[in-house]
C-alpha cells in the first residue's frame, strides 16, 4: 500500500522481471514518480493511482500458456499511454489482437536494433536506419501485430522488436531499456514520460518529504509510535522524518542483539543522542538472540528467527512506555522487493529480509514504513532533505541480522568475537587507504572452515576469513571492488598477525546476480 498519492504517476505492472524495479528508477530519474503494483492487484491500483501512463514490465511466463498473467484489459481502454516491455510486449500483443509464439529464436544478453522508423520513442535518440546496441532476454516473440499497429525496430531474433500504435499512445520493446546495458534506454524511457506522456517531470525529494510527512500524519494520528533504530542510514531518515511529522508520539528503540561490530551499540547510541533530541531507548538483547541461534545453521531458519525476536524485542519495549500503535522501520523497496513473495507478487523469493519475509504473521502494531517505495541512494538523497550529518548518511549498510548473517553455518560468541576483530581491522585498513567512499559495502565474513597454516613453526588448524567489498547504486546489482593486490595483502597480514582464530584470508569476487552480497 502506498504512503504517497501523487497526481502525475506512472503506474508500472510487474509480471515477475527481476529487474522491473530498475524501470521506476529510471522514471524517477527522469523526475516522475512511478509505483510498482504486482500484476494480481493491477487494477485495484490502477483505479487507487489514476495513472497518467503505464508500464508492463517483463516476466518469466509466456502468454502461451494457459492462464499466464494478463494486464487488465481498463489499462488499453483508459486513453493514456502504455509501454510494454519485454513479457510486457508480448501481452499487450495478445491482449490487443496480435499473435505471439513460444520461441525457437532465444536471445539472451546484447543484440542491436535496426530502426526501421522514426518514433516519439526514438525521438532525439535513434534515428530511421541507425543500428543500436540493446538488451534482450526472451524465448517467445511477437508474430502479428495488432490493428493499429506498425514495426519500428527489428533484431535478429525479434522482428517486432519495437512496435507502435502512435494512434492510442501503445508502444512496445522486446528488449529491456531499463538496464544499463541497452545504453540509450534511460533516454527511450525518459521520451515515453515525457514526450509521449506528457508529464513534466517535478518530482523531488523535497516534494516527497512533504507527501511523506502529510502522509504519516495521517495514518498515524494521535497514535503512539515506536521506531526500530540500529544506526544506519534508513532507520535514521525514517526516525528524523517520523519525528518531523509526529513529534513526541515517537520513542526510538535500539536493540543491541550482540551480532553488532565492534564498538558498535555504544557509537550508535551516541551519534544519536548527539544530534537529537528524539527519546532513545537501549536494549540488551544478546542473550536472547544468541541464545536462541545457537545450533541453528540454516540461512532462512536464522533470518526468520531474528525476525521474530526484534518484534518480541519491540513489543515488550512498547509496553514499557505505555503502549505503542505502531511499529517504523527503514524498510527499503529491495528488502520488500527480495522477500517479495512473502507480500504476494510474482519474483521468487531471493531471501527473507529479517524486517519484510522473517516478520511474524501476528503483530499487535502496525508498520509504518515510510521509505517503503524508496532506493538506497534516494534514502541518501532525503536524509539530506531532512539534514542529517554526512557521516550519518555516508555509511555503509549494516544488515539487521547482523553478524550472524555473516557467520555462515551456526554462530557462537566466540565465533562472533572472532569476526568482531577482524572486521573492524578490515574497515580501519579500509579507512586508512581512504577507500570508505568509494565502496557501497564491505565487512568479513568467518567461514565455517578450518585450515591449516604454519605460523611461528607452528601448526596452526584456525578459521577461514573471507573479505567482501562491492560498488553498487542501490545493493539490487552489484560488482566486487576491485582493489590492488598490496591492500588486499595489507589487510590479510593484519588480520592473521592480529586476530587469533584466523589463519587464511580469501577475497570475494562474486557479483550480484549470481552472488548476493551478504553470504546468507
Ligand atoms: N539493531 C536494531 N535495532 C532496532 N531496529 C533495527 C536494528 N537493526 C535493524 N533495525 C530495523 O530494521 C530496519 C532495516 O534494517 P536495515 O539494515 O535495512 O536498515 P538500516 O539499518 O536503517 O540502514 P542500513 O541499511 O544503512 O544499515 C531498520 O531500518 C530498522 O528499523
Ligand atoms: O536490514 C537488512 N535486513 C536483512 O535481513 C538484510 N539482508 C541483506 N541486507 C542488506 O541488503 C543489501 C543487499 O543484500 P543481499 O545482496 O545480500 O541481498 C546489502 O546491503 C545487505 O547488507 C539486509 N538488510
Ligand atoms: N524477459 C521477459 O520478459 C521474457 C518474456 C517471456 N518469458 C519470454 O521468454 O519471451
Ligand atoms: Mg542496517
Amino acid at each position: 500500500m502506498s504512503t504517497t498519492a501523487h497526481p502525475d504517476t506512472v503506474l508500472i505492472i510487474d509480471f515477475g522481471s527481476q529487474v522491473t524495479q530498475l524501470i521506476a528508477r529510471r522514471v524517477r530519474e527522469a523526475g516522475v514518480y512511478s509505483e510498482i503494483v504486482p500484476f494480481q492487484s493491477a487494477e485495484e491500483a490502477f483505479h487507487r493511482v489514476k495513472p497518467k501512463a503505464v508500464i508492463l514490465s517483463g516476466g518469466p511466463a509466456s502468454t502461451t500458456e494457459i492462464g499466464s498473467p494478463r494486464a487488465p484489459q481498463v489499462v488499453f481502454e483508459a486513453g493514456i499511454p502504455v509501454l510494454g516491455i519485454c513479457y510486457g510486449e508480448q501481452t499487450m500483443c495478445a491482449q490487443l489482437g496480435g499473435k505471439v509464439e513460444a520461441g525457437h529464436h532465444r536471445e539472451f544478453g546484447r543484440a542491436f536494433l535496426e530502426i526501421e522508423a522514426d518514433s516519439a520513442l526514438f525521438e532525439g535518440v535513434w534515428a530511421k536506419g541507425t543500428r543500436h546496441q540493446v538488451w534482450m532476454s526472451h524465448g517467445d516473440r511477437v508474430t502479428a501485430l495488432p490493428d493499429g499497429f506498425r514495426i519500428i525496430g527489428t533484431s535478429n531474433g525479434a522482428p517486432f522488436a519495437a512496435i507502435a500504435d502512435e494512434k492510442r499512445k501503445f508502444y512496445a520493446v522486446q528488449f529491456h531499456p531499463e538496464v544499463v546495458h541497452t545504453p540509450d534506454g534511460a533516454k527511450l524511457l525518459q521520451n515515453f514520460v515525457h514526450e509521449i506522456a506528457g508529464i513534466k517531470g517535478d518530482w523531488t525529494m523535497a516534494a516527497y518529504k512533504e507527501q511523506a510527512i502529510e502522509a504519516i500524519r495521517r495514518q498515524v494520528g494521535k497514535g503512539r509510535v515506536i521506531c526500530g533504530l540500529s544506526g544506519g542510514v534508513d532507520s535514521s531518515v525514517a526516525a528524523v522524518l517520523i519525528h518531523e511529522a509526529v513529534g513526541d508520539q515517537l520513542t526510538c528503540i535500539f536493540v543491541d542483539h550482540g551480532l553488532m561490530r565492534k564498538n558498535e551499540a555504544a557509537e550508535v547510541v551516541a551519534m544519536f543522542r548527539e544530534h537529537y533530541n528524539i527519546p532513545l531507548v537501549h536494549v540488551d538483547a544478546a542473550d536472547l538472540f544468541i541464545g536462541a541461534l545457537e545450533g541453528e545453521s540454516d540461512p532462512e531458519t536464522k533470518r526468520k528467527t531474528i525476525g521474530r525476536l526484534f518484534i518480541e524485542v519491540f513489543e515488550a519495549e512498547a509496553k514499557k512506555i505505555g503502549g505503542a500503535d505502531f511499529l517504523a522501520q527503514g524498510t527499503l523497496y529491495p528488502d520488500v522487493i527480495e522477500s517479495v513473495s512473502f507480500t504476494g507478487g510474482p519474483s521468487v523469493t531471493i531471501k527473507s529480509h529479517h524486517n519484510v519475509g522473517g516478520l511474524p504473521e501476528r503483530m499487535n502494531m502496525k508498520l509504518v514504513e515510510p521509505l517503503r517505495e524508496l532506493f538506497k541512494d534516494e534514502v541518501r538523497v532525503l536524509g539530506k532533505e531532512l539534514g542529517l550529518p554526512e557521516h550519518f548518511i555516508g555509511r555503509h549498510p549494516f544488515p539487521g541480522p547482523g553478524l550472524a548473517i555473516r557467520c555462515p553455518g551456526g554462530i557462537t560468541r566466540e565465533k562472533l568475537d572472532i569476526l568482531r576483530e577482524a572486521d573492524a581491522i578490515y574497515l580501519d585498513e579500509i579507512r586508512k587507504a581512504g577507500l570508505y567512499d568509494a565502496i557501497w559495502q564491505a565487512f568479513a565474513v568467518l567461514l565455517p572452515v578450518q585450515t591449516v597454516g604454519v605460523m611461528g613453526d607452528g601448526r596452526t588448524y584456525e578459521f577461514v576469513c573471507a573479505l567482501r567489498a562491492v560498488t553498487s547504486v542501490d545493493g539490487m546489482t552489484a560488482d566486487f571492488y576491485h582493489y590492488d593486490m598490496e591492500f588486499l595483502g595489507r589487510a590479510a597480514t593484519r588480520i592473521i598477525n592480529e586476530v587469533k582464530g584466523i589463519n587464511r584470508v580469501v577475497y570475494d569476487v562474486t557479483s550480484k546476480p549470481p552472488g548476493t552480497i551478504e553470504w546468507e
